[in-house]
């Protein structure tokens, strides 16, 4: 997969070229361009935004550079999915992080002020997929982070990035519930003891545990994702815990 992104701090994308993302890069998994957007001002201040239409606090970035940029940046054979970030965009969700692990190209436009010119979104999407979104109901001051979750959210499920691909199968999400909880050595910590189901080597035991506990954290962190799940989905025991 191709990622490209566009900002006016490349640097904040940094971190994605480390870890587990900077092997994946390394392997040729994953080919992540980060530009900057100043490259297609022409002025000497190298200028992106200006004032509002209409009033309002803060400023707006300018329709020209993004147009010019995007111009070249999404150039090519297939066009990309451009995905912006926004407070006001529909909500990033596992399921959207899987729908764009299937695409070849991804390009993400990282706002800054109050966000970019309408139409500069309105003009993309008359020659490729555009989607605003937003990774949660809070504030931020730029679209940099976002894009860094939904790079990594995304990156993640690619074929060969995940040391151990059964763990994205058992994300939270991945059965509309949230995981429960995980132990590892030693059995006894702080007087505290990992729960003998999970020492029994009885799987079918084990699973029913596990699947109680996803059900039991769920219903008190996101009964949202309950009243979500399908039908078929829960089984006679599961709702009876
Ligand atoms: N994803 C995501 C995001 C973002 C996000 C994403 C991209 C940009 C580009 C610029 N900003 C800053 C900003 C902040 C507030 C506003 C709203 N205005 C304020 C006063 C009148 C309305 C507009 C922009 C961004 C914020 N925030 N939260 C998320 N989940």
């Amino acid at each position: 997969m191709r990622i490209d992104v566009l900002t006016i701090f490349p640097e904040y994308l940094a971190p994605l070229r480390a870890a587990l993302l900077g092997k994946a890069i390394e392997r040729g998994l994953l080919d992540l361009t980060v530009h900057d957007l100043r490259d297609w001002t022409h002025d000497v201040h190298r200028s992106v935004d200006d004032s509002p239409y209409g009033g309002g606090p803060g400023m707006v970035m300018k329709p020209q550079v993004w147009g010019e940029a995007l111009d070249e940046v999404c150039a090519g054979e297939v066009p990309p999915r451009l995905v912006v970030p926004s407070p006001a965009g529909r909500p990033f969700t596992q399921e959207t992080a899987r729908q764009y692990a299937t695409e070849s190209r991804l390009v993400f436009a990282c706002g800054r002020y109050e966000g970019i010119d309408q139409r500069v979104i309105d003009d993309a999407a008359r020659r490729m997929p555009v989607d605003e979104v937003s990774i949660g109901d809070y504030v931020l001051v730029g679209g940099e982070v976002a894009v860094m979750v939904m790079v990594e959210a995304v990156a993640r499920l690619l074929p060969g990035v995940l040391g151990n691909p059964a763990s994205a199968e058992q994300d939270s999400f991945s059965d509309g519930l949230l995981e429960g909880p995980s132990y590892t050595r030693p059995e006894v910590w702080r007087e505290l003891a990992v729960p003998e189901v999970l020492r029994s080597g009885n799987h079918a035991a084990i699973a029913r545990w596990r699947r109680d506990r996803a059900l039991e954290r769920t219903f008190h962190r996101r009964p949202d994702l309950l009243a979500t799940l399908p039908d078929q989905a829960l089984d006679r025991h599961d709702r009876a815990v």
